[in-house]
């Protein structure tokens, strides 16, 4: 291997140390602490052990943590009333709702009735479009620590070429409009892409997020590329990401490991964003660009 590992681990602990702090300033400035409501349906394993690792880390961070679980059985119009509730709750900085939702529940509506103002996940619309077009607003967590880790990695991205493999409204396109505020040129891959290696081969930036294990080649990275890998797949060689990691690292120049890469950064983001939430509620100075250098 040749290519330095991008430690988001350790990155995501600076970055939650660094939330905590600004929360023990909102506290003296607003009087109050920011709040966190995550919203659970159903058993789904994985799930529930994010949701448990959220509370825990909005908790150390000095804020307050409210934690909502649903039966998986749970009707719509009812979730959509207690999003609705947490709308109006003043003390609810941020409001999550734990994703994927069961079969029956439209996703997309539920999300829509977040109150924009208060969707730390960046998922609503409204936060879609105000990234798309440079306004203030929340970007996904996932892609944020992306591009965090990338800038901290490259520092300037302006005129890179950065492929981004998967076209989701959570990643890939969040994570495209990210590249394209920060000047880099950005091909969009998806499953109906021409020639993936070749488009590959041309970025010195890859992010992949497709979902498939190992999906993206050593040979098709470009000597020296950075590499940041999104996907978490679990297989019987344990959790794998979306990138043949032992190729890649021995092209690129720097590369994320699954797990401790990207993973652990969607957590220290959305404390982030929650922070954020609670000092434009207050109406409280809050210099996000000098905080982390990063997004809306
Ligand atoms: N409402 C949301 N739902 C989901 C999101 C999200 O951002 N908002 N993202 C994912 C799940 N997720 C957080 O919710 C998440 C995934 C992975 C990790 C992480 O730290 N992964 C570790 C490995 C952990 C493991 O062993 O399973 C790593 O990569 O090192 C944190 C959060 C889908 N749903």
């Amino acid at each position: 291997m040749t290519a330095e590992l991008i430690d988001g681990k350790a990155f995501a602990l600076r970055l939650r140390a660094r939330v905590g702090e600004g929360v023990a300033r909102f506290r003296a400035a607003a009087g109050r602490v920011p709040g966190l409501a995550v919203v659970l349906v159903g058993e789904d394993a994985a799930s529930a052990v994010y949701v448990r690792s959220k509370g825990k880390a909005t908790v150390a961070a000095g804020m307050e943590s409210f934690e909502h679980r649903l039966p998986a059985d749970i009707d719509e119009a009812s979730l959509i009333a207690l999003v609705e509730r947490l709308n109006a709750d003043a003390a609810v900085d941020g409001i999550l709702v734990q994703l994927p939702l069961p079969g029956h529940i439209d996703a997309a509506r539920v999300l829509l009735a977040i109150d924009p103002d208060k969707d730390v996940d960046g998922f609503h619309p409204v936060n879609a479009g105000r990234l798309a077009t440079g306004l203030p607003g929340f970007v996904p967590c996932t892609p944020l620590g992306c591009a965090m880790l990338l800038k901290d990695q490259l520092g300037d991205l302006s005129g890179k070429d950065a492929i981004v493999i998967g076209r989701s409204n959570i990643v890939g396109k969040p994570m495209a409009a990210l590249l394209t505020a920060e000047s880099c040129t950005v091909t969009i891959a998806h499953s109906r892409t021409h020639d993936l290696p070749g488009h590959v081969h041309r970025a010195d930036i890859v992010v992949a997020a497709v979902g498939r294990a190992n999906f993206v080649k050593g040979e098709w990275i470009k000597p020296g590329a950075v590499v940041i890998d999104v996907g978490i797949n679990r297989t019987e060689d344990g959790l794998v990401g979306d990138v043949d990691f032992g190729g890649a690292a021995m092209v690129a120049s720097a590369i994320t490991p699954v797990p401790g890469g990207v993973g652990p950064m969607t957590i220290a983001c959305l404390l982030r964003n929650t922070l954020v939430a609670a000092h434009r509620r207050d109406g409280i100075d809050y210099d996000a660009a000098a905080f982390d250098g990063i997004g809306p």
